[in-house]
């Protein structure tokens, strides 16, 4: 779906299943005379028409609003007729039925996921990096992140990354000026003080790239895996930590068999918590299937909470379990049940938060953390640790929704810029390639914003979209 095509499209744009109003939409460069076929009579533009929706044979569909949007001044910068209905999956279907055989001659046909949101951007209603903040606004699964989102969506984002680029392109009209004169090459660097200005570019983009950061933590979140031997109260702390009876929970030891995903929030950040089967030798077929997707979801990991019984941790079962463990994930030891520790049992302090002189798992020099899934002690100190280890700094206000694709199109910018900057700290004639740097920098920059951006990767951005978006 990569290259514009100019068809008119249409797509119920509605949720699937009941609601209380449904829209089918529709967008095609000239759209009248399908107006006309389907109503008999031209529609005032941004007005609601009460209207009966008919089928050929002059049989009711459905009776609903129409709208009409003229081209450029619509979602897509084409025409877009919308008819409102009745939100059942039936009448919807009949109405998409019915529009697509009355444009059959106009080449109508059903959309790709993203394509209106694609037209927008094609038209220029919508930068790439706005586009993609409509479809993180619709995916948003905290008020936080769709804050951010429709941040981005107004361009907030946008605008930084255009700032940044204007004094790369700035600087650069300079630098290539000068080219042309070489006898003033040397004074260059000098004259417009070439070096501080890049110096600062770079602090902003470091900034910037800081803000993004925090936007991508907002809309990835964090993959957690509750690990560890049967009965120690995976499924509990599961259940603790969502506030809600999801995992079953029982005192015999194989209960869960498959993995339980729950995604959760601490301070508006996506924790996506998956509660897995206790790993132990076990000759039940059932459970031992359990058990290697325990491993499967322990590779996946962000982060892997090994919880550990408080009275026993780190017996022989639960070492065996550390040496399997993957290298290169996090892996924070939680040690449950505390509160049936003795008061005089000094193997964990009752601090209700940290095990401050359980033994330190030196490979990531993560703390042991102590809680009970039962009362909720220690799950403050575990909340905080998970989003210590998100990266979430809590003081930095998150001002828009980023992506990976963002955060490496800044990171190669600021190569580009350290680049330019090694370039600029000999004298000798190295503009040229200093200039090519900057070039390079805002290529990267303009990548955010789609100026330069190939068909592969907004067909893959715009793919992801849902239906009717
Ligand atoms: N019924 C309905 N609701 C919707 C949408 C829609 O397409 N239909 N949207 C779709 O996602 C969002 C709104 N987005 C829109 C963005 C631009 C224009 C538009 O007509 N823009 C014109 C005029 C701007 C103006 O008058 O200020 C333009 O940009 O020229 C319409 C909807 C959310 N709600
Ligand atoms: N006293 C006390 N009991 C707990 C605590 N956490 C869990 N339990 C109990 O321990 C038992 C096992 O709990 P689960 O949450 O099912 O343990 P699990 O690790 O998911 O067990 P498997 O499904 O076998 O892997 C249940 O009887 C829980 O009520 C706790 O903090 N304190
Ligand atoms: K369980």
């Amino acid at each position: 779906m990569a290259a514009y095509s100019t068809d008119p499209i249409i797509a119920i744009a509605t949720a699937p299943g009941r609601g209380g109003i449904g829209v089918v939409r529709i967008s095609g460069q000239d759209l009248s005379a399908l107006v006309g076929q389907l109503f008999g009579v031209a529609l005032t533009p941004r007005h609601a028409h009460y209207l009966p929706f008919n089928d050929t044979h002059g049989q009711a569909i459905d009776a609903g609003i129409a709208l009409f949007f003229k081209g450029p001044h619509s979602y897509t910068g084409e025409d877009v007729l919308e008819l409102q209905g009745h939100g059942g999956p039936a009448v919807l279907r009949r109405l998409l039925e019915h529009c697509l055989r009355s444009g059959k001659e106009l080449g109508l046909r059903h959309a790709e996921p993203g394509e209106f949101t694609q037209r927008a951007f094609l038209n220029e209603r919508i930068d790439l990096a706005q586009a993609e903040a409509v479809a993180d606004l619709i995916d948003a699964s905290s008020e936080a992140a769709a804050r951010s989102a429709m941040a981005s969506l107004a361009g907030v984002f946008s605008t930084h990354v255009n700032a940044l680029s204007d004094r790369i392109v700035h600087l650069r009209m300079l630098v290539e000026a000068t080219l042309d004169f070489p006898e003033e090459e040397i004074d260059f660097l000098e004259k417009y003080q070439a070096r501080e200005a890049l110096a600062q570019i770079q602090n902003d983009l470091h900034a910037l790239t800081r803000q993004a950061q925090q936007g991508m933590i907002l809309r990835e979140g964090l993959h957690v895996v509750l690990a560890g031997q049967p009965n120690v109260g995976k499924s509990s702390l599961l259940n603790a930590l969502a506030g809600d009876d999801i995992a079953i929970v029982t005192p015999i030891a194989g209960t869960t068999r498959d993995k339980v995903t729950q995604q959760i929030h601490i301070q508006g950040v996506p924790i996506h918590i998956v509660d897995t089967a206790g790993l132990r030798d076990t000759d039940d077929a059932v459970e031992s299937i359990g058990i290697a997707r325990t491993w499967a979801e322990i590779e996946k990991a962000n982060v892997i909470i090994h919880l550990q019984d408080a009275r026993t941790h780190d017996d022989e079962l639960d070492s065996a379990i550390t040496k399997r463990l993957p290298a290169r994930t996090p892996v924070l030891k939680v040690f449950n049940k505390i509160d049936l520790l003795d008061a005089a049992d000094p193997a964990v302090r009752h601090t209700g938060s940290r095990a401050t002189h359980a033994p330190v798992d030196g490979r990531d020099g993560l703390e042991p953390i102590a809680i009970s899934a039962k009362t909720g002690a220690g799950l403050d100190a575990l909340r905080q640790t998970l989003l210590d280890l998100a990266g979430w700094n809590p003081g930095a206000q998150s001002p828009w929704l980023a992506r990976a694709r963002h955060l490496h199109a800044l990171q190669q910018a600021d190569e580009h810029l350290a680049q330019a900057a090694e370039h600029a700290s000999h004298n000798d004639r190295v503009l040229d390639l200093f200039a090519e740097e900057l070039r390079l920098a805002h290529d990267s920059l303009s990548s955010i914003t789609g100026q330069f951006t190939s068909d592969d990767l907004l067909g893959e951005i715009f793919s992801s979209f849902c239906i009717g978006k």
